[in-house]
């Protein structure tokens, strides 16, 4: 037989107290109730807890003092916060300090079971993968990083990665989903930025048979292709406004509903969402809506561009020869090595996985010398003086100008251009309808 699992339950309105007993027992489980941080702290310390909710605003504290308390106890149980609704700041200060996910009231029934789904989930061990496998590195940027994707995976809260392009955004998302809980769940990578806007709703939530014409079968979104796992939205600031709003509903309810279809179903999905833009200042400019940042932006991880990480260059660059060149791979010379420490790397480290596959492609003696590297001087920015031209404009241009060029010396080969350019097949579409580039 299993055990029953044991829920406390901590707010100090006998109600809403009440109803969440009720609730807990319908699902099968034990809730224990305290009416405030003192009773709470009690009950904490008499143990056998699966699991705590709580709530913000008590009468001898907040739903601080109890996380808090779990942490310095060393307790392993895994604790939610109720919040009022509209107090995000309070919710992102409980997760910073352990909580594991949040709820906003008023708290309907489905939002409470995927949360003690996922609750319980957390307490299953998971396969882990070496995360070296994901993210080399041994400089102090790359440590701390690792150290946080570990911590980060243990919560159930989006993460919002910020770092340049190429800097490993992805490959950070990847491993916090398998360091976690749903390791053995989907992880769904979309690219925000190459989906039509007319198809981004269909999507995401998916059709019905008949929900428009040429829907002839029924079929799934983003969110039901990663349930019970983890959703990775790529290139997040690019979501246009409408449908911004309606993510941020289906994070907040955690429910989506098909097009076509007159129900909604649970969807619970874990969100990482990762952009090269600065989302403040999208929010600030009105670009990017203020509520739905604060949704994604509960747990920041930022990646470190390749400019920070210099010691760790000869490492990566022994690894990528031998991933390209096997057994047979070239070395570098001394000078070689230094060149590649000194480069610039704006395309960062998908930049460098370029520069050392093409140079081992191209390898006529078993030594690679600075020369074999073929290092293009980065361009610099230097607008006509006077010209006034804004540097998004002007970094807009220098793009189109080496897509443009990439294209036209692959007689429009979008595969090869992106390989010449170092970045994704994706990668390049999305760049190419962003920038017009026909
Ligand atoms: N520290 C690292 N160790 C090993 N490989 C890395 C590291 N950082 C990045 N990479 C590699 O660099 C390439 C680019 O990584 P990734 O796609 O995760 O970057 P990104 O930041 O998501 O890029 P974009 O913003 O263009 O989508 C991948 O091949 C990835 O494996």
């Amino acid at each position: 037989m299993t055990k029953t699992l044991r829920v406390l339950i901590v707010d100090d309105e006998p109600d809403i107290r009440e109803l969440l007993e009720l609730t807990l027992l319908k699902m099968g489980l034990a809730p224990v109730c305290a009416a405030n941080v003192a009773e709470a702290k009690a009950a904490l310390d008499g143990g056998g807890f699966d699991l705590a909710l709580t709530d913000m605003r008590l009468p001898d504290g907040d739903g601080l003092d109890v996380v808090n308390h779990i942490g310095e106890r060393g307790l392993d149980l895994p604790i939610a916060v109720i919040t009022a609704h509209g107090s995000a700041d309070n919710a992102v200060r409980a997760m910073k300090a352990g909580a594991f996910d949040y709820l906003q009231k008023p708290v309907s029934l489905a939002q409470l079971r995927s949360l003690v789904k996922s609750a319980l989930k957390v307490e299953v061990p998971s396969a882990r993968p070496s995360a070296r496998q994901r993210l080399l590195g041994e400089s102090p940027a790359i440590q701390e990083v690792l150290r946080l994707a570990e911590k980060l995976s243990r919560s159930q809260a989006a993460v919002s990665i910020g770092g340049e392009s190429g800097t490993g955004k992805e490959q950070a998302a990847r491993l916090i989903h398998e360091l976690g809980p749903r390791a053995d769940k989907p992880f769904v990578a979309v690219n925000c930025g190459a989906i039509p806007e007319s198809l981004m709703e269909s999507e995401f939530f998916g059709y019905r048979k008949g929900a428009f014409t040429g829907a002839d079968a029924d079929r799934d979104g983003f969110f039901q292709l990663a349930q019970g796992g983890t959703l990775f939205l790529d290139e997040v600031a690019e979501l246009p406004l409408a449908m911004q709003v309606k993510l941020l509903r289906a994070i907040q309810e955690k429910a989506v509903r098909k097009l076509g279809a007159s129900q909604e179903e649970a969807a619970d999905v874990r969100i990482i969402c990762a952009t090269h833009r600065d989302l403040a200042a999208r929010v600030e400019a009105g670009q990017f809506r203020q509520d739905l940042y604060y949704r994604l932006n509960v747990l920041p991880l930022r990646m470190p561009p390749l400019r920070e990480l210099r010691d760790d260059i000869p490492l990566f660059a022994d690894r990528l020869l031998q991933r390209f060149g096997g057994a047979s791979a070239p070395r570098l010379t001394a000078d070689a090595r230094r060149a590649l420490q000194d480069h610039a790397y704006p395309g960062n480290f998908r930049e460098l996985e370029n520069i050392l596959e093409r140079a081992v492609a191209l390898a006529a003696s078993p030594s690679l010398s600075r020369d074999d590297l073929q290092l293009t001087p980065c361009v610099e920015y230097s607008p006509e003086p006077g010209s006034g031209e804004p540097l998004q404009d002007y970094l807009d241009r220098v793009e189109r100008e080496a897509i443009v060029k990439a294209l036209e010396g692959t007689r429009y080969n979008r595969t090869q251009a992106a390989k010449k350019l170092g970045v994704t097949f994706r990668s390049l579409r999305y760049r190419m309808e962003r920038l017009g580039v026909k």
